[in-house]
Order: C-alpha cells, then structure tokens, then sequence
C-alpha cells in the first residue's frame, strides 16, 4: 500500500505549507467516546461480532461483557504480567484489554502488526479525546515513536439519545466546558444512538444542538448503534477535505423509515451561541497566496496565542479556546488546501488534484469566544 517505508518527511512549501502527504501511512486508528452509557460497548460488540471483512484491533479499557460474546472461538493469549490481554475472535477482529490509557498496550499491538488493518480505541466516558487525537495525529512537529505506527482515521462521538440533552445542557450551566461537549466538538462522526427512546422531535432538537456545536460533523441517528462499518472507519478525517455535510442523517442504508427531514437550512456560515462551547463556519472566497499566508498566521495566533491578531489583550468575553478546526481554501490559481488542527496542532496541506474544485472554501472553528469579532477578524482577510 504504501510506496515505500521511509519515515514520512513534509516537504516545505514557500514558508508555512506543506505539500500534500502520502496517503495516510502506518494503521489507521479510530477513536470512540461518548458519554456515559450511550452505547459504545454496543457499537463494539457490534464491530466485533459482525462479518465485516476488516482486521480490526479494538482496545478497551476492560472486556467485561464484551468477552463472552464470541467465547467459543477466543484464545487468550496473555501478554505478561502487564494489563494487556490479546483476544483473538472468528471474524478477524483482535481485541485488546487496557486499564489506562494504554500506550504501553498499543505498543504491543504494534508488534503484532500485520494482524490487523484497523485499530479501535475505546476511551472511557468521561474522557476528552482532544488530547489522544493530538498523540497519535501525523505531525512533523510533534509525531512520536508511535506517531509513526499509526495514522489517526477519525474520532467517533456515541451521543445519547435521551440523556446527552440533559448532560449537555448540565455542561453548558458548567463554568467550564464540560466533557460531554468536548467529546460532540472534538469528533469527527457522531453517532446519536438509541432513538427509539425518544421522539422524533426530540431526536430533531437534539441533532440541532449537535450541529450547533460541531457542525463538520456527519450525525447518524442510529439503534444499538446499528451502521455499517464503513461508514465509521476509513474516513480520513484528519486528512481528506471537511465536506461540512447537511443537518439530518441516517445510520442505515435505506432510509425507508423516512424521519421527516427536518433540513431547516444547508449550514450557512452561522454562529452558534451556546455558553460552553461554540462553533463558527465562515465562508472563504477564493484566495491569493499572500491572503492564505495572512490566514495561516491568524490561524496560527489564534490556536498557539488565544488571541486575535491585532489584539493585545482578550476583552471580555469567554476566553478564545480552539478545540478542533477543519477548513478546505481554494487559491484563485485553482490550488486547494485543507485545514485541519486539533487543540494548538494544526496543518495546512495541499490537497491532492483528486477533488473537485468546490465553489468556495470554508473554514470551522470549534471551541469558546468565538464571537462575531472573531467572524469579522477572519473576514478582514480577504475584505482588504
Ligand atoms: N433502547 C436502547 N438501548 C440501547 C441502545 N444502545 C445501547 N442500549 C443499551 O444501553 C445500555 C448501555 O449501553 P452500552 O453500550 O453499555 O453503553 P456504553 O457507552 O458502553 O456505557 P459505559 O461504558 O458505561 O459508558 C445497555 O444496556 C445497552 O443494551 C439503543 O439504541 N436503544
């Protein structure tokens, strides 16, 4: 698959870009979150037990439950005196059982590779995935040994159908922004799952509050977390241009059960307001190089400074925090680039000439204080 072995190097490009880089290298690896009880041991047994043809590696934090699903056709193969225990199950999946945040046990995996095309990593439900995105996320700067290994797919967000709107609305009364939000602003695809709990004007009110907090994020209404594999792995989500998809989505395949769509409005370039965490979608027109150097360097203020350019102090709004960004910019000479940043890592990449040219970039920013002054900051880029 991948040409050749080498460690891969990002060519510089003019000052700050990076040429487009292999296609991704190493595992790909998924991350899962969700807030409490929502169903992501569901969606792993699922994964688990389903014929999919993938070689998936799922690591969680304890097998429980997980385990007896398949006992006939496991061998355990333990693994020292550490906490990793290897279970290897009929369909091709290789499961493994970590109590911490399971670096060591990954490392491990990573001895065995080969055995497997994909890697799940299940955290637990209080965990905030910005941080393990940011380990395992292919970066020049920051790539460590395991950087290497694996390449970061996407991060999965399982909601819950009938709690999440009470846990997030507990978050948003929270001084600080609360898990459940960081885990809706810092995934890639969220499943909200047990919608037969619910009505489905529940089902529509909660998806709107997702899209307010994250709105490049695919929402699947899903039961049991019932959705085809490959609509979860295999995304790029770190890699491959945001697509900033429409407000209503299904798990399944064949939507017969029509929910009625409830597409209030494609995502114009809207502010969110919610008290712990917003998002911002700004249109960008098409750029000269000397606006997407400018850009670059706003980008770079505002995720390594919590600032805006041009101010010296924060005024008094909510502090400017971002947790995730994703953008696709189109050169007025036709040259894509996509954003993508998690916390202060952020890369701009030239996109491959794969993709057709879209009618204009855009750019989202998740995280705090991103009031309309931030709108008109960016704006100022290419209004001048
Ligand atoms: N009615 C209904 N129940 C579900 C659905 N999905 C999962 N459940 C049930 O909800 C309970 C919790 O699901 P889990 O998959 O264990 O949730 P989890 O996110 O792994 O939970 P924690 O690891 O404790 O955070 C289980 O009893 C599931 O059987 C669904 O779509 N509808």
């Amino acid at each position: 698959m991948s040409d050749d072995e080498e460690i891969p190097v990002l060519i510089e490009h003019d000052e700050n870009y990076m040429t487009a880089k292999p296609p991704s290298q190493g595992v790909p690896l998924t991350i899962i979150c969700g807030f409490l009880g929502a169903g992501k041991s569901t969606l792993l047994k699922r994964i688990l037990t389903e014929q999919h043809g993938f070689r998936i590696a799922v690591i969680m934090n304890e097998f429980g439950d997980t385990a007896d699903i398949e006992a006939k056709t496991i061998n355990v193969a333990s693994e020292g005196e550490e906490s990793e225990e290897f279970l290897e199950l009929a369909n091709g999946c290789l499961c493994c059982s970590i109590k911490d945040t399971g670096i060591a046990a990954i490392e491990k995996l990573m001895q065995r590779k080969g055995a497997f095309d994909h890697i799940l990593l299940e955290t637990t439900g209080l965990a905030d995935p910005g941080p393990i995105a940011s380990l395992f996320w292919h970066n020049e700067e920051f790539a460590t040994g395991l950087g290497r290994d694996i390449s970061l797919d996407g991060v999965i967000c399982v909601v819950d159908a009938m709690f999440g709107p009470q846990q997030m609305e507990e978050d948003h009364a929270s001084d600080t922004v609360g898990e459940s939000l960081r885990q809706i602003a810092g995934a890639d695809i969220i499943l909200l799952n047990k919608i037969d709990l619910v009505s489905p004007e529940s089902v529509s009110a909660t998806t709107a509050i997702l899209r307010g907090v994250n709105p490049a994020a695919p929402i699947y209404h899903t039961m049991r977390a019932e959705i085809a594999v490959s609509r979860l792995l295999g995304v790029h989500a770190f890699t491959a241009p945001p697509e900033f998809p429409p407000a209503h989505e299904h798990g399944h395949d064949h939507d017969h059960d029509h929910d009625h769509d409830q597409h209030e409005s494609a995502p114009e370039p809207t502010h969110y307001e919610l008290r712990g965490i917003s998002s911002l979608l700004v249109a960008v027109p098409a750029l000269s190089r000397a606006q997407l150097d400018v850009l670059d360097e706003w980008i770079r203020t505002v995720l390594w400074e919590q600032r805006l350019p041009g101010d010296t102090e924060d005024p008094h709004t909510q502090p400017l925090t971002v947790l995730r960004c994703k953008g696709l910019f189109v050169l007025d000479n036709g040259v894509q680039y996509v954003l993508q940043g998690v916390r202060n890592m952020y890369e701009i990449a030239e996109a491959g000439d794969a993709l057709g040219v879209p009618d204009a970039g855009k750019v989202v920013l998740i995280g705090t204080g991103l009031d309309a002054r931030v709108r008109t900051s960016l704006e100022c880029i290419w209004a001048g």
